[in-house]
This record gives C-alpha cells, structure tokens and sequence, in this order.
C-alpha cells in the first residue's frame, strides 16, 4: 500500500447499554414504581412521578426525528394538545441524513454486488457486466435524497392530519414548563405540561480534520458526491464506518478503513467481526488495524491522513466515522435544572424522566443505545408515563440491531462473552450447511443462539447473513416473552428456510432429561 498506519487501543464499547430487564407487566404512568435508570447514568434521587392527565395536557416536543414525532403521535392519541419544533425537517436526522439515506445506499450497492456474483451462479453477462456496473453516484445519491426527503413530507403530513401543530423552529428551555421557539417571525412562547426534549446527536468533528464537504466528509455529506471517490479512507470502524466501508467496496471504490483498534466492529460479536473483515479484505477494503487519525488534511485533490505513529494514507476523500455528539448547546438544560452526563448525553430513567419533573427525553440525546427503534420507543413511553397510560420501562435486553454490512450481522440479548457469567451456553452454526444457502450460492455466515444452562431460556443470539435482519425477530420473540430453545424447536420451519438453522441452533441446545441416577 505505501500509505500506511499506527497503534492504539481505547477500551471497547458494547453494543448493548447497561440496563436490567424489565419486571415485565406494565404498569401505570402516574403510579410508576421508580424504575431502574439506564444509560451514560442516572438521575439524581427524586425524580417526579407523572402528572396522570390525558386530555387537555399541553405537550411540547423538541426534536422532530423518531424520538419525537413518534412520541407525538402517541400524546394526539392521548387527547393531549401537542406542539412539536422541529429546526430542520420532520423524520429528524433518521430519516434525513442517518437511517435512510445510508441504508438506501447500501441496497444499491447490494444490487451492484448481486449483478457481480451471478457469475458464480452460471448467469454471464460477459461485456455488458462491466459496462452495467459503472456507478453514477451522483444519480444514486439523487434518488437517495429524494427518497428520504419523500419520506419526511410523509413523516409531516401525518403529524398535521392528527392535529399535531408543527414549528418550523429552533427550541430551548426557558425553564422548567415553558419551551422558547426561534423562528424566522421571532420568538414563540410554549407553556407546558409535559416537554420532551428529543434533539438527538450531530457528527463528531475532530478539529485537526475539519470536513470541507467536498473530500473530508462526514456520512451527513457524502450524498453530496456526484461520482464515486477513486480511493475512499474511512476513519473509524464501529458501525457507521464498517456499513460505509462494505457500501462504498461493493459499489467499486476502493477503500481504505482506519480502525482504531485490533478488530473492527469494537464491541460487536468477535466471529461477525472477523468475518466482516475477511469479507472486505477479499473486496479492495484495507484495513489498517490499531491505527488512530490524528489529522486530515486537503493536498490539492487528495486528502492525507496522518495517523497517531506518524505514518500516512492517502486518499482521494476521507469519511469521518468518529461517533456523534449529543444535540445539548443551547438547549437551556441548566437553566431548567435538567442533569446531564461528564459526555453531555440527558440522564434519563426507563420511562425516560429525567431529574426535572415534567421534563422527559427520548433518543439519541439521551445515550441510551442509538438506534432509531430504541428512540422510538423511549418517546412513546415518556408519553405514556406523562400522560396516565400503561408503560413498560425500557428493557434494552430486548433491543435487536443489525450491522448492515453485506452479509448482515443482527443481534440480540447477551452476547457470548457474557455467556459464562450468565450460566449460560452456546451454540453457532455456520450457514453453509443450509440447503437453502446453498441454492443461494451463500457461503459463509451463521446462527449463534445462546440459552441459559439449566431452564433452556434463550438469552440471546446473533445471525450473520443476508437479511439477517429480518431473521432475528424469532429470537427476538424468544427472548422477549422469556421462551426455552425446546419451544423454538417446536415452531416448524419452512423446508428449504435460512431460519431453518435458527431451529436447528435450537435443537442442538436441547438438554436431554437425566437418567434417574444422574438426578
Ligand atoms: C450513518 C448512520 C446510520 C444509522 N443507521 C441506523 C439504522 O439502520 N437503524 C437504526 O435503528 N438506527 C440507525 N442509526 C441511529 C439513528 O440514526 C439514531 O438513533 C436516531 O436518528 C435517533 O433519533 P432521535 O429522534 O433521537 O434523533 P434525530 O433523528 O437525530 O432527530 C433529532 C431532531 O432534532 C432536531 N433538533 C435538534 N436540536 C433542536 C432544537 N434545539 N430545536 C429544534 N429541533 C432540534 C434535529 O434537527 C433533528 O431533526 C444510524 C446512525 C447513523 C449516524
Ligand atoms: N445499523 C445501525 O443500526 C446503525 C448504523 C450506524 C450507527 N448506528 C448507531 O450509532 C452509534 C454510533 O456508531 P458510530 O459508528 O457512528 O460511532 P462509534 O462511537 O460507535 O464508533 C466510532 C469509532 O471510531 C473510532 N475512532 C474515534 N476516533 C478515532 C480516530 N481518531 N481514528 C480512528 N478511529 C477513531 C472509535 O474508537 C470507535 O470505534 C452506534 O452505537 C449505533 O447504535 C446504528
């Protein structure tokens, strides 16, 4: 490569944030037992119990992505009166710059990435294979665009079809029952019952690679792109960097992927991890392994990248992959009194209180785990809990979430590492013994499912295949409704079926009843 790296090794993260399982039956807002906080931390000794009202409350929501407006629509259902402001667009930054535009990107490039494999299937398409896989990025990207934008006009018009008031603005805390929306006609004073700060998270910067939008990037902007990078650096390798990387490789660039640490995918399951990375070494991605960007910096048309040893990469763009910031400045959380963590995340409960009565928060503002599902469902649960409804707290032993590299790695419950600890034992099969994979020409991926040793309850698993993600709702149902692997058995599976080895990983893991002089 000529171009190259350094070591460095900050502690890994885990993908699934602390908290305990939920006691299960749901109980009512106003008479919530306190429940166990979760996240970077928890709020302070106090917290309020919630105003039981329904009809007539007054809610104001700041932050109109998951979080938000999925909180609103439960609030209408309510009988609240529901204001929401929203500084950029509805669908927030999920639907506008994260969630969507990523994974429509990432379904392009799968498409590109069928076109090349049918070969190995016996379908040639000879000239035309090379001629029909030249990308137009800038044609992806516009109806990436295009899509989410789509997608968020929807997002609106449901909100205003349920009488939700929508202010196109930005919002702060003026105290603790009155938020202040800015808007280009001034400033707009909200009372409230009930206020739900949903203002998620922004790219992390590093000021030594400032983006410039046009070759240092962060995955906000690279929709801007209109052709394909020749050689593509993406620094960082926890989720975001390792979906770009296996995205922009299967879409023809070549890439080069610096990780900070031994293996990418920090956190997430060892035997997905190393998988992933032979996948991409197989597909142009380099990995610089243990290898820490110190700067990024513009050379004309190239971006060089110096690493924490002093060596080089260069480029012609750079993606910052560096984690997010929590969306706080100027929110007025200490004017309100609301306490937040050393990383500035909102110290949350698991019906999403925080330390100010009244004042709720949902999403990735909070730290809890940043998916856009979990986001969802803290907001429904904080206005459910304001608002005298029936809640369950927040169980993220119970949150699947899938890595949507090609092949996918979803996940769910404890992890392997944990097994030991949990009195638990596992079992993994590889996909390659599936007659469906098989027909599919999928040669590699596998079931893992993990159970506890003497009840058989399923505590957790992880898939590594195509659409993975569809297929870890059945373990997600196991694990959610507290179901053995003798149960999963005994479901049928569809002959031929990937799931069939989600049985087969079940059945494997059957105890057999001891013979009486065992006992
Ligand atoms: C590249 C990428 C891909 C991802 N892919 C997935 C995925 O596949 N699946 C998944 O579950 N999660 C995914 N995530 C995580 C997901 O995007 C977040 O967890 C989710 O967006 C959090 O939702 P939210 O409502 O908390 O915040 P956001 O979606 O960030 O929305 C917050 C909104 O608040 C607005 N706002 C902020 N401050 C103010 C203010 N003061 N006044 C008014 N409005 C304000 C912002 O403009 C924004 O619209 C991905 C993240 C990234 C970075
Ligand atoms: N498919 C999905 O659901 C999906 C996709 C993307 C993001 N997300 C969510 O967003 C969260 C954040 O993910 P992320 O990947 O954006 O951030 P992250 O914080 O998980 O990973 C950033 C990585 O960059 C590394 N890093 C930091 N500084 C570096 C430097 N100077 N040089 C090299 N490496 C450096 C860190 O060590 C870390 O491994 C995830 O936990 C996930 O919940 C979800």
């Amino acid at each position: 490569m000529g171009r190259m790296t350094a070591p460095s090794s900050p502690s890994p993260t885990s993908p699934t944030s602390p908290g305990n399982p939920s006691s299960g039956e749901p109980v009512r807002g106003g008479a919530a037992p306190t429940p166990e906080a979760v996240g970077p931390g928890s709020p302070s000794a106090g917290v309020a119990g919630a105003s039981a009202t329904r009809h007539g409350s007054d809610v104001v929501i700041v932050g109109g992505g998951p979080g938000g407006y999925e909180a609103a629509l439960v609030a209408r259902q309510l009988g609240a009166s529901v204001t929401l402001v929203e500084r950029a667009g509805l669908g927030g930054s999920a639907v506008l710059t994260d969630v969507v535009p990523s994974k429509t990107l990432i379904a392009t490039a799968e498409w590109r990435a069928f076109v090349e494999n049918a070969e190995e299937l016996g379908i040639h398409v000879g000239e035309l294979r090379h001629a029909a896989l030249n990308v137009d990025l800038g044609e992806v990207n516009t109806r990436v665009l295009a899509l989410a934008r789509q997608q968020s006009r929807d997002i609106r018009g449901k909100l205003e079809r349920d009488g939700i008031r929508i202010v196109d603005g930005v919002g702060h805390l003026a105290d603790a029952s009155t938020v202040v929306a800015t808007t280009p006609d001034g400033e707009e004073h909200l009372p409230a019952d009930v206020i739900l700060l949903a203002t998620g998270a922004s790219p992390r910067v590093l000021p030594t690679a400032v983006p410039d939008g046009e070759r240092i990037l962060t995955w906000t902007q690279v929709y801007n792109l209109d052709a394909l990078p020749e050689r593509l650096i993406v620094v960082g390798s926890g989720v975001t960097g390792a979906e770009f990387a296996g995205a922009f490789g299967a879409l023809g660039c070549e890439v080069v992927l610096v990780s900070s640490r031994d293996q990418v995918l920090p956190g997430y399951d060892s035997d997905a991890a190393a998988l992933i990375e032979e996948v991409f070494r197989r597909r142009n991605i380099t990995i610089v392994a243990r290898a820490r960007a110190e700067s990024a910096v513009r050379q004309g048309d190239e971006v060089v990248v110096t690493l924490s040893d002093g060596r080089t990469v260069t480029g012609s763009h750079c993606l910052l992959a560096v984690g997010g910031v929590p969306n706080t400045a100027e929110l007025g959380l200490a004017e309100a009194g609301v306490a937040t963590s050393h990383s500035g995340h909102v110290l949350v409960d698991r019906v999403s209180r925080t330390t100010v009565r009244g004042i709720y928060a949902a999403g990735d503002v909070t730290g809890v785990m940043p998916l856009a599902s979990v986001a969802a469902t803290q907001g429904r649960i904080a206005m459910w809990h304001a608002l005298g409804d029936a809640v369950s707290p927040l169980d993220v032993r119970k949150v699947p979430s899938t890595i949507f590299t090609e092949p996918e790695i979803a996940s769910v419950g404890i992890s392997e590492a944990e097994a030991p600890e949990r009195d638990a034992r596992v079992v993994t099969i590889p996909l390659a013994r599936n007659p469906r994979a098989k027909m599919l020409g999928i040669t590699e991926g596998f079931v893992k499912l993990i159970c506890r040793n003497n009840s058989g309850t399923v505590l957790g698993g992880v898939i590594v295949s195509p659409r993975a993600s569809e297929l870890i709702h059945s373990i997600t149902i196991a694990i959610a409704n507290r179901r053995t692997v003798d149960q999963i058995a005994s479901a049928m599976t569809i002959y031929p079926s990937l799931s069939g080895t989600i049985a087969e990983a079940a059945r494997q893991l059957h105890s057999p009843v001891p013979e009486p002089d065992e006992e």
